[in-house]
């Protein structure tokens, strides 16, 4: 589970952020909308260990990740927080399933069936071998939730998944997201600007109140 309290965070003191409190269980979801600019992404680099407050705790499965500093928080973000972003974060020069594998590599938990499992799931398995650069934007959406999730996160955050996907990728990226998060009792939080997504997650939270 995650949890978030009394956050206090901004970039220039007299626009602080608004961060509202989190507590989600696993197989649990959450919708943060918000305009472009009301800091969404801020929040999600918080909650991801990415960003850290001036003030409050996250605590992902009772552990308070900023007490974490340097190397004992990057491996506690690789082995517990998957993240999604707009762009898929994948290497290009590597195949999908190097890319999979490098990133339990990393977490040190190895699990070559997972890797199939989630291929199979995404429905990218015939795409296991190939470079990512020959995938479509959707088909690589799905290698970067295979990425987020191959680790067995405790907490899935996504930051505009559908951004750059049309409607029919949007719908299929989102309901992969919410179905593979489910299957693995991860807490998932979505951030968007993105008005396709709100009738699919209605546990929703809107950034600096209803715009
Ligand atoms: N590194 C930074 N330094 C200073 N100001 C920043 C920085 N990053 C973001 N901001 C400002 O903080 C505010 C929130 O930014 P953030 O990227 O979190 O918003 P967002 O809701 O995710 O926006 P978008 O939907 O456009 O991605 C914005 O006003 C932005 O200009």
């Amino acid at each position: 589970m995650i949890l978030a309290k009394n956050i206090l965070f901004y970039y220039d003191k007299a626009a602080r952020i608004p961060f509202p409190d989190i507590a989600l269980e696993g197989g649990e979801e959450l919708l943060v909308l918000g305009k472009s600019g009301s800091g969404k992404t801020t929040v999600l680099n918080i909650l991801g260990g990415l960003l850290r407050p001036f003030e409050g705790t996250v605590e992902i499965d009772e552990t308070a990740i900023y007490d974490l500093r340097g190397a004992a928080l990057d491996k506690f973000r690789g082995a517990n927080i998957g993240m999604v972003f707009q762009k898929p974060h994948i290497l290009a020069p590597l195949t999908v399933k190097e890319n999979l594998r490098l990133a339990q590599y990393f977490s040190g938990k190895p699990d070559h069936g997972l890797i199939d499992r989630l291929l199979q799931d995404l429905g990218i398995s015939h795409k296991a071998a190939s470079k990512v650069t020959a995938l479509s934007e959707g088909e690589a959406q799905r290698v970067s939730i295979a990425r987020a999730l191959v680790n067995n996160p405790k907490v899935v955050l996504a930051d505009e998944p559908t951004a750059s996907l049309d409607d029919e990728n949007a719908e299929m990226v989102i309901h992969l997201l919410k179905e593979q998060a489910k299957k693995m009792h991860s807490a998932l939080i979505i951030v968007t600007h993105d008005h396709r997504v709100k009738e699919h997650v209605s546990n929703q939270i809107m950034m600096g109140g209803n715009q």
